[in-house]
């Protein structure tokens, strides 16, 4: 477990997280800018000192101002990423690398430089690599160097489109692989839905929400301050087959029930994550016929909650073959039909809206439900 409970003064700004983070997957650190993502990750990193508290990591404390321990950035062994490559420019890329590793380890240099795509970079020197490539070197240097937890702050920002959702593919399978918790900052929610496991909303230097994703994205309280996330769920399918002639895909949920959606780049038989927002969500009493929706999920409603800062609106959650879902409808729809808990309803949803999150791959066997 990595445990966080520090306070730290910054003229007007005070940051205080009481935070047990788990031991392996990505957290994500979201929030407003100004709300003390950076402050945090550099007491993380043994840049700044709390002005209160205790860091420690599977029980090797980092920091503890009760004792006046205080562990130097070096002697950490974090991995940490930045959003430019800091590269050392007079070595080659293999240089690098092996930079931070005490004993050089061949297999694990071929390991990580294979799951990063730079095998054939190894030769290289940084001048002579893309912004992107440059980010995967640093990426593997980092995780080379034997971390027990791996600081990713905004480690895409600033490539273009094609290089972003590169790197993040790469991220994204590379976090799977790894034994030691991650935290990774970011803007962009679809890089978040992308590679994070549990999220900490952060505003003004308090958190304000720590959960797994898709538990807080599901928070209605939360929806304001969520920014581009909006509610959503995560529904675990795998690919049954493609239909090249309609360019559909079809997946099937653990409990048998289908669904369609633009073709996606995925072999059949393969689980995935699909991101279902509650807003392209509607709800029906009974099947329906002479519709454009092309899928309808039955699901039995588990709670109706108006929203906090829209009272027009409810969300109503479902769960479809074990599977929560969400469908966010007028509060006057809501009364008309009667929905309450315990009803078995029809879900209906727009094969348009639903999505892969960018980069997020396949479900490993563990994750499949
Ligand atoms: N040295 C300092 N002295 C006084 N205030 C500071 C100092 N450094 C940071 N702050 C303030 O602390 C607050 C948190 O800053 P921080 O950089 O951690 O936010 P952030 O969430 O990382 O923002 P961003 O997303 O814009 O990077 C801000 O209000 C900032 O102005």
């Amino acid at each position: 477990m990595f445990e966080l409970d520090v306070t730290r003064v910054q003229g007007e700004f005070t940051l205080e997280v009481d935070l047990r983070l788990a031991s392996r997957g990505v957290t994500a650190l979201f929030g407003p800018s100004g709300s003390g993502k950076t402050t945090l990750l550099r007491l993380i990193a043994g840049l700044d000192r709390p002005d209160r508290g205790r860091i420690a990591l599977e029980g090797y404390v980092l920091c503890d101002t009760a004792t006046c321990r205080f562990v130097p950035v070096h002697r950490r062994r974090l991995g940490i990423v930045f959003q430019e490559a800091r590269l050392f420019p007079h070595y080659s890329v293999r240089g690098n690398l092996c930079y931070g590793m005490r004993d050089e380890d061949p297999a694990a240099v071929a390991r990580i430089s294979g799951l990063l795509g730079i095998d054939h970079l190894l030769t290289r020197m940084p001048n002579t690599l893309s912004g992107g490539e440059a980010r995967r070197v640093a990426i593997g240097r980092a995780l080379l160097s034997s971390p027990r937890l791996l600081l990713l702050d905004e480690p895409l920002t600033g490539l273009d489109g094609a290089r972003k959702q590169e790197l993040l593919e790469y991220l994204a399978a590379l976090v799977r692989d790894i034994d030691i918790p991650v935290i990774f900052v970011s803007h962009d929610p679809q890089e978040l839905l992308a590679v994070a496991d549990d999220l900490v909303l952060l505003e003004k230097g308090q958190v304000l929400a720590h959960g797994a994703l898709n538990e807080v994205l599901a928070r209605p309280e939360l929806m304001s301050r969520l920014g581009g996330f909006d509610i959503s769920a995560m529904l675990a399918a795998r690919c049954h087959r493609h239909d090249v002639r309609r360019q559909l895909s079809e997946l099937r949920l653990s409990d048998g029930q289908m669904l369609e959606l633009p073709t996606l780049d995925i072999e059949p038989g393969q689980w995935l994550k699909i991101q279902v927002r509650a807003r392209d969500v509607a709800i029906a009493l009974e099947p329906v016929s002479g519709t454009s929706i092309r899928n309808t999920l039955k699901a039995t409603i588990t709670a109706c909650q108006p929203l906090d800062d829209m009272a027009s609106v409810t969300l109503v959650m479902l769960d479809a073959g074990q599977q929560t879902l969400r469908a966010l409808i007028s509060t006057a729809s809501c009364e008309a039909l009667g929905l309450a808990p315990g009803m078995t309803v029809q879900a209906l949803i727009r094969a348009v809206s639903l999505a892969r999150p960018a980069a997020a791959p396949a479900l490993a066997d563990q994750e499949v439900p």
